[in-house]
């Protein structure tokens, strides 16, 4: 079995690395979209977006796309923006196989996930998602993980789950493919609102009543485009919301951070959520889905309201039944 992994950002590499380390025996391979990227980490043994961890001599990594049309099982380990154009640009090299969703987010102009995304684009692929509560830097250092596998088809779910699971990286399988990316997608969302609540100074109480009415908005959105009840409730949801609303390694708890503080964010690394915000807040606005965080961290993203408004805004919504 040949594993390609598109995208040698934090997660591809942490990815690689994790896989390559279980079976040295076997090279993974780690595609790049230039020749110029390829070099640079050939040359220094390490991904500049992955800093100190040095790639294992069995990880390749290339900007050759026989590396994609070759590949048995191939990781779409992009930005959730990037996926599309991806696949639009390579669709023909990568039909009839697995394609496993790295990303987390919602696409701007389609409203729709990664697996969508890849039904729409590579309409012969089997679609599936890698999603759950792991930070890069974890995966790479070996420290315990556990993910959500998510397929449609439970027996290449089955099959995935056991070619990428390694000592320490703990797949869990569903074919709920919806709630799986849904939960990935909305946690970031939450997690920007959290981090601006941290920053602006309105304490732990606020962030736990925020992450708890988050949730109920990452449900009834994954309810209402036909999620399992359940999923929302697993890795891929709850302990993604759990892990990215409350660490500071959280790109997008720090991005809330920084608006929080008055600060301008860190323009360099990807922040899922800030497309995502805008996304979801345009699909429940089309779906009439109530979701006030969301649509509050859209407008706080573009700059359009402050954290000391938004929490005015919430605390003034009428009196409800939870
Ligand atoms: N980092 C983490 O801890 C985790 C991240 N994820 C998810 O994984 C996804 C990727 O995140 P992460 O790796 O951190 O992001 P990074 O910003 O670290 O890396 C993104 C990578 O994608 C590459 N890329 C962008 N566009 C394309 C394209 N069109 N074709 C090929 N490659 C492309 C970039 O290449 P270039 O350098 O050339 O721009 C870069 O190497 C996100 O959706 C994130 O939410 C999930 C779990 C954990
Ligand atoms: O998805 C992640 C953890 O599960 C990584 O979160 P950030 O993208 O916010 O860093």
């Amino acid at each position: 079995m040949t594993i390609c992994i598109v995208g040698a950002g934090a997660f591809g590499t942490a990815l690689a690395v994790t896989l390559a380390r279980a079976t040295p025996d076997r090279i993974i391979h780690l595609w790049v979209r230039d020749i110029t990227a390829e070099t640079t980490i050939n040359w220094t043994g390490e991904s500049p977006r992955l800093p100190g961890v040095p790639l294992p001599k069995n990880v390749h990594v290339t900007s050759l796309t026989t590396a994609l049309s070759d590949a048995d099982t191939i990781l779409l380990a992009t930005p959730a923006q990037a996926l599309r154009p991806f696949l639009d640009k390579h669709a023909s090299l990568l039909a009839g196989r697995p394609l496993v969703a790295c990303a987390k987010g919602i696409d701007l102009t389609t409203l729709e996930g990664p697996s969508a995304t890849i039904a729409a684009m590579v309409p012969d692929a089997t679609p599936a998602i890698l999603t759950g509560p792991s930070f890069a830097a974890d995966i790479a250092r070996g420290l315990p993980t556990a993910l959500t596998l998510a397929c449609a088809d439970d027996a290449v779910g089955a099959a995935l789950q056991e070619q990428l699971s390694t000592p320490t990286l703990r797949l869990y399988r569903t074919t709920d493919l919806r709630g799986a990316e849904l939960g990935g997608a909305l946690k970031n969302v939450m997690a920007i609102a959290c981090g601006a609540t941290i920053g602006a100074g309105f304490g732990d109480s606020a962030r736990a009543a925020l992450m708890t009415r988050g949730y109920a908005e990452m449900q009834r959105m994954a309810l209402a485009l036909g999620a399992g009840p359940e999923t929302l409730a697993g890795l891929s949801g709850f302990g993604d919301l759990v892990l990215t609303c409350t660490s500071d390694l959280s790109r997008n708890y720090r991005f809330g951070l920084a608006l929080g503080q008055g600060r301008a964010p860190d323009s360099g690394v990807t922040v899922e959520g800030v497309a995502t915000a805008d996304a979801a807040h345009r699909l429940a606005q089309k779906l009439g889905i109530d979701m006030p965080i969301t649509a509050a961290v859209a407008q706080l993203a573009r700059g359009e309201i402050t954290p000391a408004d938004a929490m005015q805004d919430l605390l003034a919504r009428p009196l409800k039944e939870e």
